[in-house]
């Protein structure tokens, strides 16, 4: 007797969107909003630099399972989490944030299939709720932790079988 066994392996969410270019063309889409945007600009003085714009790439990059630069080269999580203390992030503020972020993925042409935006929007959600509450004066901060690994959630993207 032959079984036969189908197995489809579920891409991650950095191959889906497209790799290293389709997180450059994101990030500086989301920063051009930045620049232009009267609550987020006081928070980026000089407007937003190409080193961030690079190693914010290099976060996401990593974060939804593209390679794990931000850790090897830049100081990890706790690099991340140190440039968010005292910002003293409002909410208005990570609204603002994390409703450009939505659009930028439209401007970057990122996939808009529900399945990839539901996941990308779970982990804007969480990330700025996060950086909201580290950047708030006296906020009791974990300094060591891995960075995030995104995943797809309860719906991966629908592969049909044959
Ligand atoms: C998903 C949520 C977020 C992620 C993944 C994220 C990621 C990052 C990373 C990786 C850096 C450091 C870049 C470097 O290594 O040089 C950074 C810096 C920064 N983030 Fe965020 N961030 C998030 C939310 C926010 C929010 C909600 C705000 C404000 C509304 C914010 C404001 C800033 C600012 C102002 C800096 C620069 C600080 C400095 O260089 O002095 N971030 N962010």
């Amino acid at each position: 007797m032959i079984t036969v066994l189908h197995v489809t392996e579920t891409p991650t969410l950095f191959d889906w969107a497209g790799g290293s270019a389709a997180f450059e063309r994101l990030i500086n889409a989301f920063y051009d909003r930045v620049e232009g945007d009267e609550l987020l600009t006081p928070l980026f003085p000089g407007g937003v630099s190409d080193e961030h714009r690079t190693h914010v790439t290099a976060w996401w990059s990593e974060v939804f399972g593209g390679p794990a630069e931000y850790s090897s080269e830049l100081g990890g999580y706790h690099r991340m989490v140190n440039k968010h203390v005292d910002l003293g992030i409002t909410p208005e503020q990570r609204y603002r944030f994390a409703s450009l972020m939505s659009l930028a993925a439209d401007d970057a042409g990122l996939p808009d299939d529900p399945e990839f935006r539901a996941a990308f929007v779970g982990y804007v959600e969480w990330g700025t709720r996060i950086a909201l509450a580290n950047s708030q004066p006296g906020a009791d901060i974990v300094q060591q932790a891995p960075v995030p690994r995104w995943g797809w959630g309860v719906a991966p993207p629908y592969q049909p079988s044959n």
